[in-house]
């Protein structure tokens, strides 16, 4: 059903939801676009009013190829609405979850698109602070560029930082979403350009692993990882390409290379990238059985139990943010998190901390995503086994039971699993 955002804006169909509102196809003085109507409590929220005003010119005057551009704020009662270009096609999250990893080469093209984005925002004075697959719109009307890869375009411009108010998070706490957050924000340190050079490098790693670099498990886990881990090259990675991640997810801020830096390496990559397929990384893991012990002995998934939150939102492949949402769509759930920022011993692993030495590629964390495929497979396994044993001892009991020729033999036992 249509509704009216402000005078000029007719929305008239769901696009999608988000943790900040919803996106409605819609249509102004101009054509079509995509508006964002945020949620309730938000639009209700006068400090963010006044922010979201302030940030209007900024926002409106990033113009831009590569970033999705906002064309208007509407502020209209308890209304506020991000006006948006519409964007015909999918975020990268579907995408990912579609194909589970690109190729090096549709990988790179597309975050070198981001990356350019990036550099225009960042030459105005914007750090976008959100950088994740479900902010990246790929463009599937337009010509596909290198890889197959369709031309990407960075959104959500803003609404970290809108978010951010000091009336809805505190000094000491966290915006952005964990598995992409860089560690000097876990530090508790102001966000700068160099943080959405560390999110976009975790992106790059997640289109060609499968996963992200340091998710998995509980979210202070997840942060503290970011600060105290390293990773390991990912196998069959070519080395210039890894050059490249590896050094965009320095601890150190100053080390990672600029967007516009990034975007030009990235580009330069690309020939060399031509034809190579997806990483081929984590078939065994598939298969389900070779790292089982090593997982399990890891007492991190122990100590905060199997799936929860950002464990749970990675084996289904989405982003995780920290405040977990309410039942339903658009419910009434906080954007990104208001944890707050732990303390150095916590960092460190403290007394009960959990920091441990990197792991061997290929290896699945306990609490990752992996890991809990893993052990639903193994529980699934264990279930049929049971279920196998439970059957074999009805058929024997009732063989038992009805058997005339007692004889004392049993009849053979069903071939089945038998290890675990
Ligand atoms: N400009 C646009 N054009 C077309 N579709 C859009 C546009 N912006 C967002 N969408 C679609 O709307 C949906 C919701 O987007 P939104 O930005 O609200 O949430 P999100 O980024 O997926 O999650 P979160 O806000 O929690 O980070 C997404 O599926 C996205 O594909």
């Amino acid at each position: 059903m249509a509704r009216k955002i402000g005078s000029r804006y007719t929305a008239h169909q769901i696009l999608g939801r988000g943790s900040a509102g919803t996106v409605w196809l819609g249509d102004g003085p101009e054509g079509p676009v995509a508006i964002k109507l945020l949620r309730e409590d938000l639009a209700a929220d006068q400090d963010l009013v006044e922010r979201f005003v302030q940030e209007r010119s900024a926002l409106l005057h990033l113009d831009h190829p590569r970033v999705v551009g906002v064309r208007d704020l509407v502020v209209d009662g308890n209304e506020l609405a991000l006006v948006m270009d519409l964007v015909r096609g999918t975020d990268l999250r579907t995408r990912l979850e579609r194909d589970r990893r690109l190729a090096p080469e549709a990988a790179a093209a597309i975050a070198a698109d981001v990356a350019d984005g990036l550099a225009a925002a960042h030459a105005a004075g914007l750090v976008h602070r959100d950088v994740k697959p479900e902010n990246v719109l790929l463009d599937a009307l337009s010509l596909e560029g290198p890889g197959g890869a369709p031309p990407a375009l960075l959104t959500d411009f803003g609404v970290a930082k809108l978010i951010d108010s000091p009336s809805r998070t505190r000094a000491t706490s966290i915006i952005g979403t964990p598995d992409y957050l860089a560690p000097e924000i876990v530090e508790g340190l102001p966000p700068r350009a160099a943080v959405d050079i560390y999110a976009l490098a975790t992106v790059l790693y997640e289109l060609l692993a499968g996963f992200t670099p340091f998710g998995g498990g509980h979210p202070g886990a997840v942060l503290r990882r970011h600060v105290t881990e390293s990773v390991a090259p990912l196998p069959g990675i070519p080395d210039e390409l890894w050059q490249l991640i590896h050094q965009c997810l320095a601890k150190a801020p100053a080390s990672r290379l600029r967007a516009v830096e990034l975007a030009t390496r990235l580009r330069e990559l690309l020939p060399s990238l031509e034809g190579l397929p997806p990483l081929d990384i984590d078939e065994h893991v598939e298969d389900g059985y070779e790292h089982d012990e090593a997982d399990e002995g890891d007492g991190e998934g122990a100590a905060h139990g199997p799936a929860t939150g950002a464990a749970q939102a990675a084996a289904g492949g989405g982003a995780v943010p920290l405040v977990h949402s309410r039942v339903g769509p658009d419910a009434n759930r906080d954007t990104h998190t208001s944890m707050r920022v732990p303390a150095a011993d916590e960092l460190a692993g403290g007394a009960h901390g959990t920091a441990r030495a990197p792991r061997p590629v290929g290896e699945a964390r306990a609490g990752s995503a992996r890991h809990h495929r893993v052990a639903e497979r193994r529980r699934r396994l264990k279930i049929g086994v049971v279920a196998a044993l439970v059957a074999a001892a009805l058929a024997v009991g009732g063989w038992l039971a009805t058997s005339e020729d007692d004889t004392g033999s049993l009849p053979a036992p069903a071939a089945g699993y038998s290890g675990d």
